[in-house]
């Protein structure tokens, strides 16, 4: 007896096929039918560390998730961006929760909060990790800036620097994306090269107002929302989860039986 009610919809872009679901792409109720649909088909799961951009659109039956992706975050900010950086091109719902980080490499970092995340959502979740990354200093503070900031602020951030004469940094952003909690993650990584300022601009977002993008005058703080949306690390990590999507074809289902 089918649970869920055949309210499938096809979310993503026009060149994946659209597909009339079949009865084997259906959840069937019971929870091993429910996983086997949530395994990652080939095309669409081969984890790569600089995203999926090149992957071609899955020929085979498409993976069918539960419901949409839920993306797990607990700065506001961050949702903000993603939310208008994204538009309507994949369907998600938000949920605000500070997840525990482990330590380590960047992509790690990712991959782990994905994994908590989806094991605490119990479906397809989206997270991400932010790091800004001095040059100077091989990398550091990386993943860790967020504890750097609120210790030593912009201020002592920019003093950290003045021991160097490089103060080149890059902005990266990796988004994980677990269909599951049996599913291995999926990493997309997203970079902007640029220097750490003395600051200037709105204070309202993180280091912002220390960040200048190469190429510009402005802090990504002084620039408007739209044009640090254009060149920003998030929205370049987030091109590539779009392109994974649109190649992957994703099918979401509702249950209406509720
Ligand atoms: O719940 P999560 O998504 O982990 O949110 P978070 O605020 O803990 O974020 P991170 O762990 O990724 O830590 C990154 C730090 O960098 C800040 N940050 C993230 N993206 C930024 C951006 O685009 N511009 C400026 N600061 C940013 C953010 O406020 C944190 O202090
Ligand atoms: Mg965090």
């Amino acid at each position: 007896m089918n649970r869920w009610a055949a309210a499938l919809y096809l979310a993503f872009r026009p060149s994946v096929e659209q597909r009339a679901v079949s009865e084997e792409s259906r959840l069937g109720g019971g929870e091993s039918r429910k996983e086997a649909l949530l395994r990652p088909q080939t095309a669409a799961s081969s984890p790569s560390s600089t995203g999926a951009a090149e992957e071609t659109p899955s020929k085979t039956m498409p993976v069918v998730l539960p419901r949409p992706v839920t993306f797990v975050t607990g700065n506001a900010k961050k949702l903000e961006e993603v939310r208008a950086i994204l538009g309507q091109s994949i369907p998600f719902q938000s949920l605000k929760l500070d997840l525990p980080e482990l330590q380590g490499e960047p992509e790690e970092i990712s991959k782990e909060k994905a994994r908590l995340a989806a094991a605490s959502v119990n479906g397809p979740v989206l997270v991400e990790d932010t790091c800004l990354c001095f040059n100077a200093l091989k990398g550091l503070p990386g993943p860790y800036i967020k504890w750097f900031l609120e210790k030593i602020g912009h201020e002592g951030l920019n003093n950290i620097l003045k021991a160097y004469e490089d103060k080149s940094a890059y902005a990266m952003c990796i988004f994980s994306l677990s269909l599951g909690p049996n599913s291995d993650p999926v990493t997309f990584i997203g970079k902007t090269p640029g220097n750490i300022v003395p600051p200037r601009g709105p204070t309202d977002f993180g280091w912002d107002p220390i960040f200048q993008p190469d190429g510009y005058e402005q802090t990504y703080a002084e620039m408007p929302k739209e044009e640090k949306n254009k060149i920003s690390h998030r929205s370049r990590a987030l091109a590539l989860v779009k392109s994974h999507f649109a190649a992957a074809g994703y099918l979401f289902q509702t249950d209406v039986s509720h």
